[in-house]
């Protein structure tokens, strides 16, 4: 355990925490415990911005429990190309999900952020808003919605979060953005090779859209908004909400490689709610144990993965799932670690482009060493940019667009998303080769340029669940996706990788590309969607292409839902857990239903309210 704290972090447990005697079960709190008026579990997106915004308050105290690391010294954090090097690497959960049924019997990698900013520090840095034909966190159709969560309460917060800045190459309004938040969020200009996706997205009947996060809705192609700020560094939610100012604020401790083990609780006595009062932690599997208490609550942001894990843990979950475990029972909660939602994404489809029209460059070594070279002296090159510049967002009951062969009437398919007018299909775009496989990715041919297009089912009527592996908070939970055991969901990704295909051979992308005669290797060819003809391949054959390829979009949301109602949902609008006191959890795990696009930005909009929910400036 290392014995020193940097300036603004702290990973000794002995100076935050109280040591806790070697043997004992240590389930209870003690009055003597160093204690804190809150304590956020998970620094991670949500984490940093609860951290900061409570701490505002000079009055209270905040500790910080993060697993991970500091983001100080990250670089392929701070630099936006360098995410898929942070895959696998100590700042990433590296999960993986059960065998797969509806994919083959696959098992998936699933990235998530272990260190201060959490996934928002290795993410892709697409910055994009629920759709508001999605009601953003609310669903007015439905009576296990997140009420008081709709669009117009989320878009004060997504303005809240951000100061826009309109790229004078990509230009953006920036009236529909705020102007004076922690996030830097700007447009960027887009290679040319993005710009003729969109122009053949337009080609096909997608209209095009400036903006793709306005309140005017997200159905159409355009670029993406990003979140790196002005020296070209990645603005993850530590580097927006957790500034060398606010980690030198007295009421505010941050803590890192710190791992909840368990939420300890106290009782009033017969028929009273439990109350959150501590938090057992451990810097080591089977090291010394420490304890923290919590005045006033425990705030769990541990993510929709480890959110519902350390509630199962504390007793707070599907009773006969903890008693086979041996897990005390505190709270009999059966919708923990259910509902698990998750966009799915047709997997990469790769297609040859011509020479010096890609970021494919920097897979040669020395276009790689002198871009970085150049980003770390100037802030700009091509290292400066999200992997992803633009998509499309469409509806599959849109009988307009080309989702059938030629002469052929689509696939009938419910749009299981909650507005009229709101998306369950999304295309993105990446100007480079991306070779995803189950366990991670593959380095691409340094010879030859690609890019890579992926369909994503943005509404799945499939759904998983978490559920505890052990008893111990160092094994990793079970994750079963569920993925595509519905037939509309295998039908409407279906429709999805058609419309690539289809946009792949309408101009002027098509001539952007040109074939590529690839032999499979070890039955694995990455370049299958070269080969693939919208007009000849079968649904039946474009469904074993997705049970083979298929891979997670890295969306998990929905496991510890909100809602009115205990018998259908694991917290409250207010965000506090059913039937305990002093407990609320913020983070993607209390989306009511998924959302209609891209959750970093929705993750921060909700901790943005949750703090003011939490301060009591608002209710719900
Ligand atoms: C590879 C990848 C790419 C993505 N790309 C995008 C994108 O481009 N745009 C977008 O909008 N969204 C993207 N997402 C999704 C988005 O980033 C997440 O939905 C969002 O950041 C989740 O925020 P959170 O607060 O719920 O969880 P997290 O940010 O994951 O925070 C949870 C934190 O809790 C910590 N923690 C967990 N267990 C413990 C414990 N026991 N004790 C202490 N700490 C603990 C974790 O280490 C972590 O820091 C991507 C996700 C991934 C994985």
């Amino acid at each position: 355990m290392g014995a020193s704290s940097s300036k603004s972090t702290v990973d000794n447990p002995e100076l935050y925490a109280t040591p806790l005697p070697a043997g004992a079960p240590n389930d209870t709190p003690q009055a003597h415990w160093k204690s804190y008026d809150y304590v956020i579990v998970g620094g991670g997106t949500a984490g940093c911005v609860l951290a900061s915004r409570l701490s505002e308050d000079p009055h209270v105290t905040v500790l910080v429990l993060e697993a991970g690391p500091s983001h100080e010294g990250q670089l392929m954090s701070r630099m936006p190309l360098g995410f898929s090097k942070l895959l696998q690497s100590e700042c990433d959960w590296d999960y993986e999900t059960t065998s797969q049924p509806g994919m083959d019997g696959r098992s998936l990698s699933w990235a998530r952020g272990k260190m201060l900013g959490g996934t928002s520090g290795l993410n892709a840095l697409v910055y994009h808003r629920a759709d508001p034909q999605g009601k953003a966190l609310a669903r007015s159709h439905s009576s296990r919605g997140g009420e008081g969560w709709g669009y117009d309460t989320m878009q004060k917060y997504f303005t809240k979060s951000e100061t826009v800045v309109s790229d004078p190459h990509a230009p953006v309004d920036t009236a529909a953005h705020g102007r004076s938040g922690r996030w830097k969020v700007h447009s960027f200009p887009i290679t040319t090779i993005s710009t003729r996706f969109i122009e053949a997205a337009e080609r096909v009947g997608i209209p095009r859209k400036p903006d793709l996060t306005t309140a005017e809705g997200t159905v159409g192609a355009g670029p993406f908004m990003t979140f790196i700020d002005e020296r070209g560094e990645r603005t993850s939610a530590a580097a927006a909400y957790l500034t060398a100012e606010v980690l030198r604020r007295p009421n505010l401790t941050v803590a890192v490689k710190a791992v909840a083990e368990q939420i300890l609780f106290t009782s009033a006595g017969e028929g009273a709610e439990p109350r959150a009062a501590g938090v057992r932690v451990a810097a080591a599997r089977g090291g010394p144990q420490f304890g923290v208490a919590a005045a006033r609550e425990v705030v769990l942001a541990a993510g929709a993965i480890a959110s519902p894990q350390l509630l199962m843990l504390s007793g707070v979950g599907p009773a006969a799932h903890l008693s086979a475990l041996g897990i005390r029972v505190v709270r009999d909660a059966p919708h923990v670690g259910q509902h698990l939602s998750e966009h799915v994404n047709s997997g990469s489809m790769i297609f040859r482009a011509k020479q010096g029209m890609t970021l494919d460059a920097l897979n040669r070594p020395l276009t790689a060493i002198s871009a970085l070279v150049r980003w770390l002296v100037t802030g700009g090159g091509p290292m400066s940019v999200p992997p992803t510049e633009a998509a499309l967002f469409v509806r599959s009951d849109d009988d307009r667009l080309p989702y059938a062969r030629e002469g052929e009437a689509p696939t009938p398919t419910a749009v299981n998303s909650s507005g009229p007018a709101a998306p369950d299909l999304e295309v993105v775009f990446c100007p480079m080769t991306i070779i995803r496989v189950n366990t991670g990715f593959l380095v691409p041919p340094s010879d030859v340029e690609g890019v890579t297009i992926g369909a994503i089912l943005l509404h799945p009527e499939s759904n998983g669940a978490i559920t505890l592996r052990s008893a111990s908070a160092w094994d990793k939970p079970l994750i079963d996706a569920n993925y595509l055991r519905s037939e509309n969901d295998m039908n409407v990704l279906v429709k999805g990788m058609r419309l690539v295909l289809r946009l792949a051979q309408t101009e002027p992308l098509a001539s952007c590309f040109q074939p590529y005669a690839h032999d499979a290797q070890d039955g694995f060819d990455p370049y299958w969607a070269t080969k693939v003809d919208p007009d000849t391949v079968t649904d039946e054959e474009l469904k074993t292409l997705v049970r083979a390829n298929a891979q997670s979009a890295w969306h998990p949301t929905c496991t510890v839902r909100m809602g009115t109602d205990p018998a259908t949902s694991a917290v409250d609008p207010e965000l506090r857990v059913h039937g305990v006191a002093g407990l609320r959890v913020v983070d993607a795990s209390v989306f009511p239903a998924q959302v209609s696009g891209h959750t970093c930005a929705v993750v921060i909009a909700l901790a943005e309210r949750a703090a003011d929910l939490i301060a009591g400036r608002v209710t719900v």
